[in-house]
């Protein structure tokens, strides 16, 4: 894990963008196409903002979400809704978007859905992660339904995951976060850095985030 401090947000956002952009740039010089996965919640907005105006063959790039809340893109709590009002737009309009929520389906149905939809787009090539204080990533939280599933050697790409006080949601397994060719962490306040540093010494059954520290770069903000 290598771990990158930043005086401010803005900053980051825009060197973290910049780090994902250049990522994205060098698999597409050897591979036809790239796989661009990144979370919801609220931290990594700006840096959408910053990376939708890359210059990239963004027509080339399949992008998709660490993890989803099983409701409707009309919702304010939905990933997939973020994503296309904050990176799907200026150039990076041009990507092909890979909602994990399907109207009409229940979660079950929506991550075997999701499993072979994604499978012939791996691995990821460029990961951006988030973490909650909790030290889930993804929607892999500690003590969930579905999270041992989740962390499984030989887990499917996508799976449900039932946690207490959050809707039903899927959440990509640790083993496809795990393997990601080029993986990012972008976290912000004390909390959540001494969080991550208490993971380093945690099973990934107490700490989720600890099932993919391995080549993580960390960036981290007050
Ligand atoms: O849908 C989600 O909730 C995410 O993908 C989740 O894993 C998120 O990254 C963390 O909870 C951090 O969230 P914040 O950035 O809002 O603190």
């Amino acid at each position: 894990m290598k771990f990158e401090e930043y005086l401010d947000r803005d900053m980051l956002a825009i060197d973290v963008a910049n780090t994902m952009a250049g990522a994205l740039e060098n698999i597409l010089f050897t591979h036809e196409r790239a796989t661009l996965v990144v979370p919801g919640g609220t931290s990594p907005g700006p840096i959408f903002d910053v990376l939708s105006a890359a210059r990239l063959d963004w027509d080339r790039v399949d992008v998709t979400l660490t993890d989803e809340r099983w409701v409707d893109e009309t919702s304010d709590r939905s990933n997939g809704a973020l994503l296309r009002r904050r990176l799907l737009v200026n150039r990076a309009a041009a990507a092909t978007f890979k909602p994990l929520y399907r109207e009409g389906m229940d979660v079950d149905a929506g991550a075997a859905t999701a499993t072979e939809g994604l499978t012939p787009y791996l691995p990821v090539s460029v990961l951006l992660l988030g973490m909650g204080a909790d030290m889930h990533t993804a929607s892999l939280f500690p003590g969930a339904d579905g999270l041992e599933a989740a962390l499984a050697a030989d887990a499917p790409v996508a799976l449900p995951i039932h946690a207490e006080g959050q809707e039903p949601r899927i959440s990509l397994s640790a083993q496809v976060l795990d393997k990601a060719m080029s993986k990012h962490l972008v976290i912000f306040g004390a909390e959540k850095r001494a969080a991550l540093e208490r993971a380093a010494s945690l099973s990934p059954q107490e700490a989720p985030i600890a099932a993919v520290l391995d080549d993580l770069t960390v960036y981290w903000a007050e």
